[in-house]
């Protein structure tokens, strides 16, 4: 890269996490084309990639859920219904692990954003719900990994966002206080997390909020890359002393 970096000189964090679907990649083309592989074997109706962003957010156990409800065989309620969404989770994060990336793209700006930082030493980290094996995958497979200090996916611990505790765990291994980080994501459920452990949010305004994205409580609200920087600006006015 060779544009001069348009982050403040003192810059007020030491550490940034980044949600991952909807906020760093558009990863909707190959979620759909595992859960449309997964239903072809279960000899279901496929759904239409538009359907897919509001099955996102909350992990692959809803992600499943809400694709079976969404083609007529919805996960039925106790014993028999767990042990089926267990067999159709475990063989969706099998055949996504097999293309993780076929059709999946960073966002306008996200990596030369993520340089920018890392150049700067400000410390990276990501905190997504999307299972921890693929999240890997995923993030070598776009040459992400190298600029991260901790990657937390779903599974590694129990409690997913909006719990604020795989956020808190991102923190930990980053080495960054939470008085010290800022969250970047695109859904309620990052905004939650965030509030419980007292991180301020960035929202972006292009991913797979089920509600409008200015209505979602973060603190600022961006519609490029472009605008982080000043977003940052603006969080440290909102955040907390360290
Ligand atoms: O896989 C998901 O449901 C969500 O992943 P995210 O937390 O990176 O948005
Ligand atoms: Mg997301």
């Amino acid at each position: 890269m060779t544009t001069a970096s348009p982050l403040p000189e003192a810059f007020p964090f030491d550490g940034i996490v980044f949600d991952l679907d909807g906020t760093l990649i558009d990863s909707v083309p190959d979620l759909a084309l595992a859960l449309n592989a997964m239903l072809d074997e279960e000899g279901l109706p496929r759904v239409r990639h538009e359907q897919v962003p509001a099955f996102v957010g909350q992990g692959a156990r809803v992600l499943v859920t809400k694709a079976m409800a969404a083609v007529g065989r919805p996960i039925a309620e106790g014993a028999a219904g767990a042990a089926e969404l267990d067999r159709l989770h475990d063989r969706f994060v099998v055949l996504y692990e097999e293309k993780p990336v076929v059709g999946t793209r960073t966002y306008d700006g996200a990596e030369a954003a993520l340089r920018d930082l890392h150049a700067r030493g400000v410390r990276l980290g990501v905190c997504t719900n999307k299972p921890h094996g693929p999240t890997l995958g995923v993030m070598e497979a776009l040459g992400l990994a190298p600029l991260f200090t901790a990657v937390v996916g779903g599974g590694l611990i129990p409690e997913k966002k909006p719990d604020p505790a795989p956020l808190l765990l991102t923190l930990e291994k980053m080495g960054v206080a939470p008085g010290r980080a800022a969250l970047v994501g695109d859904t309620p459920y990052d905004v939650g997390a965030a509030r419980a452990a007292g991180v301020p949010v960035v929202m972006v305004d292009f991913g797979y909020s089920p509600v409008p994205p200015a209505e979602a409580g973060a603190d600022v609200l961006i519609s490029s890359y472009a605008e982080l920087p000043a977003a940052f600006a603006r969080l440290a006015a909102v955040a907390k002393p360290a």
